[in-house]
């Protein structure tokens, strides 16, 4: 299986080839409108007034309910850290295909996987994206390829890790739940977080490729940054919306298929996308967040309202909902679709 970068760095596509060519056509109304994504400063969670607390859960609830995704700043990351962890990606791709072959995972759950598209074995049509899957939490292990990158994946992973916890509380409490409420009952302290870093490389003819196609991630939030380009859009009311020139240093924050169903429905996973260009590189490098593999997710019984709908999906083990994911097409909601009642 080829990257894709090295098809593009071999200098002789001029062309989409027909295997990449992806139809786009059953969604791909554009908002026109000058759309707000809500941005949070969850630094007001810890060093907040009391006031200033509470609104900034209240927002968090808007924005999950509203749209499923929202931009965060003074997040605690330092900008260095994002920085160094840019490059030491940038630096892996850069690696021969021989040396990269080494982590060339070979099943779902293998620590570490390199690859192409999706799933190449079933992908009708492959996407335009390489791919590096690292799981960091509950055990970490970081390629050991290229010098000091697992070093920096493990600070990155940890830092980041601890935004996620940051926000998971302010969630719980935005849906009137005790704050820990979430972290315990899905026992996230030793749940599962996966890095996915996306390189994108330039596309001869971006409107007939997709980077990703559309898609909702599997667990309960990610936390997604990107190199300066933008090519990521969020289905919000019906049309993609860009996200365009998001806040310096911010991360975007999308909810998960598991935070529709721990929260029966409230707040819903959001459709996304990566698009391409044909000018240069775009990495992007999402953490995913979710319960412990062997864990039965099903709605918390504090948000099932038993009297009118009851449970709108059924339990289910993270870990079979990851492989349920991975041996179908990547497609909208199709993976939660499944487990709905
Ligand atoms: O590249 C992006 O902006 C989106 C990446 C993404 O959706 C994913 O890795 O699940
Ligand atoms: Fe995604």
């Amino acid at each position: 299986m080829f990257s894709i970068k090295s098809q593009v760095e071999s200098g002789c596509l001029t062309s989409v080839p027909p295997k990449y060519v992806f139809d786009k056509s059953s969604s791909n109304c554009i908002s026109s409108e000058a759309e707000t994504i809500p941005t949070i400063d969850v630094s007001l969670l810890t060093f907040g007034t009391p006031d200033q607390r509470s609104k900034v859960i209240q927002d968090i609830g808007n924005a999950c309910r509203d749209w499923g995704f929202f931009m965060i700043i003074n997040h605690g990351v330092p900008e260095t850290l994002r920085d160094e962890m840019l490059k030491g990606c940038q630096s892996f791709f850069n690696l021969t295909e021989e040396e990269k072959k080494e982590f060339s995972g070979k099943q779902l759950f293998d620590p570490i996987s390199y690859g192409t598209s999706f799933n190449t074995n079933i992908d009708t049509s492959f996407f335009w994206r390489d791919y590096l899957k690292v799981w960091v939490h509950p055990n970490l292990r970081a390629p050991h390829k290229p010098a000091g990158f697992s070093e920096t994946v493990r600070e990155y992973s940890k830092r980041t890790r601890e935004v996620a916890s940051e926000l998971v509380r302010g969630i719980s409490e935005s849906l009137g739940l005790e704050e820990r409420y979430i972290e315990k009952t899905y026992d996230l302290e030793v749940g599962s977080q996966l890095l996915v870093v996306n390189l994108y490389p330039p596309c001869p003819e971006p409107e007939v490729a997709i980077g990703l196609p559309p898609h909702t991630d599997h667990g309960i939030l990610t936390l997604l940054m990107q190199n300066e380009l933008s090519g990521l859009q969020v289905m919000h009311n019906g049309k993609w919306v860009p996200v365009n020139d998001p806040p310096p240093n911010s991360f975007l924050v999308n909810m998960g298929d598991h935070m529709e169903i721990l929260t029966n429905g409230k707040y819903k996973s959001v459709v996304h996308r990566a698009v391409v260009n044909n000018k240069e590189t775009r990495i992007s490098l999402g953490t995913a967040y979710g319960p412990p593999l062997d864990t039965v997710v099903s709605p918390a019984p504090e948000l099932v309202d038993c009297e009118s709908y009851g449970s709108a999906y059924r339990g289910i083990k993270y870990r079979d909902y990851l492989v349920l994911q991975k041996a179908n097409h990547l497609d909208s909601k199709s993976c939660l679709d499944r487990v709905r009642i």
